[in-house]
């Protein structure tokens, strides 16, 4: 039975990730259904997608009882309220990252979905990259002997993109690019919380944190470091360390392809996608995280093992205590 997908806004992503469902076969997933705030938007991006209806509100969308699990696109300040808003309506969602701009955000939508017995996932795609799973199953084997350390780097020049540096729309390095190191950390250090956190960074002119580095101790005497920049190119990888070797996940890390394990390199090539068009790098590696979706459904699951919602709490509990110790409130964080 073909998974019915509603897509909440006409951005950038949602065309990225609307395209990977349209590769899929019509018998998993179908997209039946797309809302934007403005309804010749929304029509426009039905034609160009092959879909059947086009909503001018995300709440005609919501109320669409042939759409099964609403994915969202917005922007981070609009994923709370849309999030609340699908799932009222009884809709599985997946809300693309960072879920919520702060952990209270993350936390309503997690108890929200709870209370009603309904999936939500936080589209941390780079879990489901099979380099990503092969370091997973490297760390699982004990290849590195007993962890130390594990750096990431994610840096790009955004300041020409409007939402990476306007306040207003929660902006900065943090939110949308530290997230992908974060996880990194979290997830080889198994979801622990962090004994310590600290944090050093400059503010970009419009409010929004531009450059930050933030340290993070483990328990057991093991920590990991990271650093995320909206000006400044980084080295974009990842290195996991112990006693007895290094593997890298090698740029772009946030949607990896290769991983190098003491001095081994293996590489993942993505699925074909012929002649299909992305607004982001490496958009078909998010076919990993739909297929993820229907098999968590299909299982009758209400959330992923591989980004489980106390992840999601746990990693935006981190980035606000980071953006804390750096000085970076957002509206959203006086409530
Ligand atoms: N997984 C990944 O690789 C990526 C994830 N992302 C995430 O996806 C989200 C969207 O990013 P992206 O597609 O670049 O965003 P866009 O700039 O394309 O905006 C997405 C949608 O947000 C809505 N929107 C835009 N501005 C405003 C505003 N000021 N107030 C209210 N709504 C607004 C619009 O919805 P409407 O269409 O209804 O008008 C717009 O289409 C972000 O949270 C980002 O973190 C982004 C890129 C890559
Ligand atoms: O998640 C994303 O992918 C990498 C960057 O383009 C960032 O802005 C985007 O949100």
């Amino acid at each position: 039975m073909a998974l019915r997908w509603g897509i909440v806004s006409v951005g950038l992503i949602s065309s990225d990730f609307t395209t990977v469902l349209r590769t899929l076969p019509r018998s998993e997933h179908q997209v039946v259904a797309v809302a934007a705030r403005d309804l010749s938007r929304a029509e426009e991006f039905a034609r160009k997608h092959d879909i059947p209806k086009a909503y001018g509100s995300y709440e005609e969308l919501a109320k669409d009882l042939n759409v099964e699990v609403a994915y969202i696109g917005t922007q981070h300040p609009q994923h709370k309220p849309t999030v609340l808003l699908c799932l009222a309506a009884g809709k599985a969602v997946l809300c693309e990252k960072p879920m919520g701009v702060n952990a209270a955000e993350v936390r309503e939508m997690v108890a929200e979905a709870r209370s009603r017995g309904l999936f939500l996932m936080e589209a941390i795609w780079t879990r489901f990259f099979p380099a990503v799973e092969a370091l997973r199953s490297v760390l699982a084997q004990g290849t590195l002997g007993d962890l130390r350390v594990i750096r990431a780097e994610f840096g790009k020049n955004l300041t020409n993109v409007p939402r990476s540096i306007d306040w207003a729309q929660a902006g900065g390095g943090l939110l949308d690019l530290g997230i992908y190191c974060l996880q990194f950390i979290s997830m080889v250090f198994g979801g622990q919380k962090p004994e310590k956190i600290s944090a050093v960074g400059r503010h970009y002119e419009t409010g929004v944190d531009d450059t930050v580095s933030v340290l993070l101790q483990y328990p057991g005497g093991v920590h990991g470091s990271f650093t995320c920049s909206i000006t400044a190119p980084l080295s974009n990888m990842v290195s996991v360390s112990g006693t007895k070797g290094l593997a890298q996940i090698l740029s772009p890390c946030w949607c990896p392809t290769e991983l190098v394990v003491k001095g081994e390199h293996k590489e993942f090539p993505l699925p074909p996608a012929p002649d299909k068009e992305f607004n982001f790098t490496n958009g078909m590696g998010m076919i990993y995280e739909a297929k993820h979706v229907r098999e968590c459904l299909q299982k009758g699951l209400k959330e992923s093992p591989v980004i489980p919602l106390a992840e999601s709490e746990l990693l935006a509990d981190i980035l606000d205590e980071v953006r804390k110790a750096i000085g970076i409130t957002f509206p959203q964080d006086k409530h």
